[in-house]
């Protein structure tokens, strides 16, 4: 749980006032940390000045500070010298920090005779300046953007926050070393903000289909004071190419980027992927900020790191484990994602049924034409679900030493008929096949039998069960080099019950063609 902003800045530029505001526009709760620490120390703020000492005071606040960050989802406002802490600070990074600034006279005009502010009782100009000239550039280290409150209501300030802050977002976190969250809502490219700070120059990766939205985000990224560099690239899996990586790398190159700058990835999952591979080869290593824009992207391909490309020796063959620095999964997108790529998403959604969550399957079963619905409650619901299965898995083991295996499920065999069709189907169908394939294997090798339920739920999705014959001797080349293999030995994960998976080196070569020859069409 997060807040989803925090407001700093000097006595009297509001944060109180707009932080109520923004709070009640959005229907979350607010909390004042000045307000917790009165109540933790049973007084108000003066007398804890008077029978303690300012030292006292600023150890409360540390405490109250991080009590409000790392667990209170609404708006939270700070202390004007919260930020004097170095601690703070540091706890303020992934946050959305926003300065509220305001001029001194106006500054000196709200806060009066010090209205129980106990550094502003004497001369309050003379110090208000003294501390706004020590304090604004803390602010500004911390926030990921100011907003000027002077001569302003407090209404037309929250309209402001509301569109650069971008909606209410549900927060994923991400742990494992590099922390992020995936942000999952509507209207949320404004909050791309935050993560572009310290960056001078922004490159945008689309392909055509969302060149409109990449020509907005230019125009965010630009208002937000860095230089945007839209770079289109081929559509899908002809984009995950490294002839196409590279003429990338040589467009950064050309535009002097260095590891300040930041690379955004707009787009389906094949985008998300190359610009994440972009991002980690380009000087070894650069920010990249996700903004899947299919369902598949959302759920799996923008969330954990994993980056890459094709080549003629396989999918996703090279590539490198890279997390972003976050992913924006604006729900928004999907109003326009074909009907067939909504569904190709689907399946990734119902293997994180299968594999962690069997609530998602449940639900989708029990309306799989709301699940097909852009704008429904339910899509949202499972998406968010499967996105946080996806965390979960990947806070664990971000780079495939144990249970990340598990997401493969369906994998082995979906890769290998991308493969052998030249990358021509959609991943979420071959995942489908894939899924149906690993089913009757786990039903030849005695595990649990989920052959029906497969069926049926991919099947109410309108999404493909079997995958036409005679082609085994391609289909079984192209799964011996599959990530997961072992030397010569291939490993396929098996449900030994739904929501248990496990990675197994036991089925024959038989079994392996006789589950293909379950899903021959
Ligand atoms: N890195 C990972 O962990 C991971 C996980 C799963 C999948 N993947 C990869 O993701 C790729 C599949 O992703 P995908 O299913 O998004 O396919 P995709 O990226 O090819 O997108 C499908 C199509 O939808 C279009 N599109 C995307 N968003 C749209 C929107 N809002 N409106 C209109 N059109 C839109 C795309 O331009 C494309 O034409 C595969 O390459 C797969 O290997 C990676
Ligand atoms: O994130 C993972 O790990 C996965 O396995 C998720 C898969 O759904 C996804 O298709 C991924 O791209 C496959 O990774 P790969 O390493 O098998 O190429």
């Amino acid at each position: 749980m997060k807040p989803v902003a925090v407001f700093v800045g000097p006595p009297g530029s509001g944060k109180s006032t707009v932080g109520a505001a923004l709070a009640e526009r959005l229907g979350l709760p607010f909390r004042d940390t000045d307000a917790d620490i009165a109540a933790l120390a049973g007084k108000p703020i003066p007398e804890i000045f008077i029978d303690h000492g300012e030292e006292h005071f600023r150890a409360l606040e540390r405490e109250a500070v991080a009590a409000a960050l790392g667990g209170h989802h609404g708006v939270v406002s700070l202390g004007g010298g919260a930020v004097l802490a170095a601690e703070t600070r540091e706890l303020l990074r992934g946050h959305r920090v926003v300065f509220l600034n305001v001029g001194l006279s106006e500054a000196v005009k709200r806060v009066g005779l010090g209205g129980g502010r106990p550094l502003l009782e004497m001369n309050p100009r003379a110090t208000l300046k003294l501390l706004m000239d020590q304090r604004l550039p803390l602010y500004e280290e911390v926030a990921a953007f100011a907003v000027d409150t002077d001569e302003r209501e407090p209404a037309l300030i929250v309209d402001e926050l509301m569109a650069r802050l971008g909606g209410v977002p549900v927060f994923v976190p991400v742990g494992g070393a590099a922390e992020y969250d995936a942000v999952v809502g509507h209207g949320l490219a404004r909050g791309v903000t935050p993560y572009l700070k310290g960056a001078a120059k922004a490159a945008i990766l689309h392909a055509a289909p969302m060149s409109e939205a990449a020509a907005e985000l230019a125009a965010i990224v630009a208002e937000a004071g860095a230089r945007p560099y839209l770079i289109e690239v081929p559509d899908a899996e002809a984009g995950k190419t490294v002839a196409v990586a590279e003429a990338c790398w040589e467009r950064l190159g050309a535009a002097g980027f260095t590891r300040t700058d930041v690379v955004l990835g707009i787009g389906g999952g094949a985008v998300t992927d190359l610009a994440g591979y972009v991002a980690a080869c380009w000087l070894r290593g650069v920010r990249v900020v996700q903004i899947p824009t299919s369902l598949l992207g959302m759920v799996d391909a923008a969330v954990g790191g994993k980056t890459g490309v094709n080549t003629s020796a396989g999918k996703n063959l090279v590539g490198a484990f890279h997390p972003p620095a976050a992913v924006l999964c604006d729900l928004g997108f999907l109003a326009t994602l074909p009907a067939a790529d909504l569904a190709a998403g689907l399946a990734e959604v119902v293997k994180c049924g299968f594999i962690a969550d069997a609530e998602i399957l449940r639900r989708v079963e029990s309306d799989p034409k709301a699940a097909l619905d852009p704008e429904s409650v339910l899509l949202a619901d499972i998406a968010t679900r499967a996105i946080r299965v996806k965390a979960e898995v990947v806070t664990e083991d971000l780079r495939e030493t144990g249970r990340r295996a598990f997401l493969n499920y369906g994998h082995t065999f979906a890769h290998a008929i991308e493969k052998i069709e030249d990358y021509r189907w959609r991943h979420g169908d071959a995942v489908a096949v894939g899924m149906m394939y690993a089913a009757h294997l786990g039903r030849l090798t005695g595990r649990v039998d989920v052959v029906d339920r497969t069926r049926a739920v991919l099947t109410s999705l309108g999404l493909p069960v079997s995958y036409p014959g005679g082609r085994w001797d391609e289909l079984l080349g192209a799964m011996r080099v599959d990530k997961k293999s072992v030397g010569a030995t291939m490993r396929f994960v098996l449900l030994e019950d739904i929501g248990r998976p496990a990675l197994v080196s036991d089925v024959t070569e038989e079994q392996m063609r006789a589950a293909y020859a379950a899903v021959e069409g």
